[in-house]
């Protein structure tokens, strides 16, 4: 009998490949659950996903099941045999990765997929941040042409501190596309990276990035140690007038400081992807014409979504043939061992 790999979200872009991927290797079965007790009971004898080995997953399915928290990963490794989650998308945070490390199951993200997607996506609302492009073309669509637009509170990017906060990937592409005008890079993260260009100078923490960036852009990942990293102090920080970029993650910042600081002008505005109740927006948000607000579609290209479901169902694969895939996610990297089907 072939393993059987359970869906928790749909294929979208790559179905043929897909078919070909797991022919003869695997039983690809669908999510039927509309509801997490209905998904947990399903694992059990004659249940609908019995002998499930491995999962594939997207956040979309939160609706139907909840997030993998942890009663639900707790839940999952009692009643069931799975013990790889391959996660499409480089965000992991509706997964509780220590759970899954507590019972042996090791997840995968796609951390290459939306480098280029999603620093393309910080870049527009950088600029249109400083140039206030998002009002102007709303002034224009509503027929008031550049009204209420003021060149007087816009700003060239060039020459201006760009504080990048967390260096990884997306954080370094974007840093590179912002050199081009020129702009001054300046960079925290836990650790100063290595082989990164000269022109990106490290900081030495949080504070000081705030202290020198006129615009400040957000690249960790939400976690623990990130939630509400960036509250009232380090946005007081910042000088008055600067910008602040936010593709990562809506929970990084302390929303209640950040709106504090619009309606008193210390941020002269926000560029935002990510939001901390998605896909509720808070809506005092609205009421800042300057701010462009985009509906967490920075990682989102046809592109990158299927370089996203290529990569997710390759580890789920090599999973499944192997007992291990690539991809795993850093806080799960030690103790490997005990998530094979082999
Ligand atoms: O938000 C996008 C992702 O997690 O890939």
């Amino acid at each position: 009998m072939l393993p059987r790999v359970l869906l928790c979200g749909e294929i979208e872009y790559v179905q043929d490949e897909f078919k070909e991927m797991f022919h003869g290797i695997a039983e690809v079965i669908h999510l039927v659950s509309e509801s997490r007790s209905h998904f947990l009971a399903s694992f059990g004898p004659d249940g609908p996903y019995e002998g499930t080995v491995a999962l594939y997953r997207r956040n979309t399915s939160s609706k139907l099941i909840g997030k993998f928290d942890a009663p639900l990963i707790h839940a999952l490794a009692d009643t069931s045999k799975v013990r790889w989650i391959a996660q499409n998308g480089s965000g992991y945070d509706e997964i509780d990765v220590q759970a899954c490390k507590e019972r042996g199951i090791l997840v995968s993200n796609t951390p290459r997929a939306n480098e280029d997607a999603t620093a393309t996506t910080t870049l527009y609302l950088m600029i249109s941040c400083l140039r206030q492009f998002s009002m102007a073309e709303r002034s224009l669509r509503s027929g008031t042409w550049k009204t209420p637009c003021n060149a007087a509170q816009t700003h060239d990017v060039t020459g201006r501190t760009l504080g990048i906060f967390g260096l990884g990937r997306i954080g370094l592409r974007f840093a590179r596309l912002a050199h081009a005008f020129p702009m001054r890079i300046i960079y925290f993260s836990r650790r100063k990276a290595e082989s990164v260009p000269d022109w990106c100078e490290y900081v030495s923490s949080v504070e000081e990035l705030c202290k020198q960036a006129d615009v400040l852009s957000l690249h960790v990942p939400l976690n623990q140690s990130t939630a509400g990293m960036i509250g009232e102090k380090e946005i007081r920080t910042l000088r008055r007038g600067s910008v602040l970029l936010n593709t990562s993650r809506g929970r990084i910042v302390d929303q209640e400081a950040m709106i504090r600081a619009l309606e008193d002008d210390h941020l002269s505005s926000v560029g935002l992807d990510v939001y901390p109740d998605e896909p509720h927006v808070d809506p005092r948000l609205l009421t800042f014409p300057q701010c462009t607000l985009l509906p967490h579609i920075g990682g989102e290209s046809a592109e990158s979504w299927r370089t996203r479901e290529l990569q997710a169902l390759g580890n789920l694969k090599a999973f499944v043939l192997g007992g291990i895939g690539e991809d795993i996610v850093p806080e799960l990297k030690t103790g490997i061992g005990n998530s094979t089907i082999l």
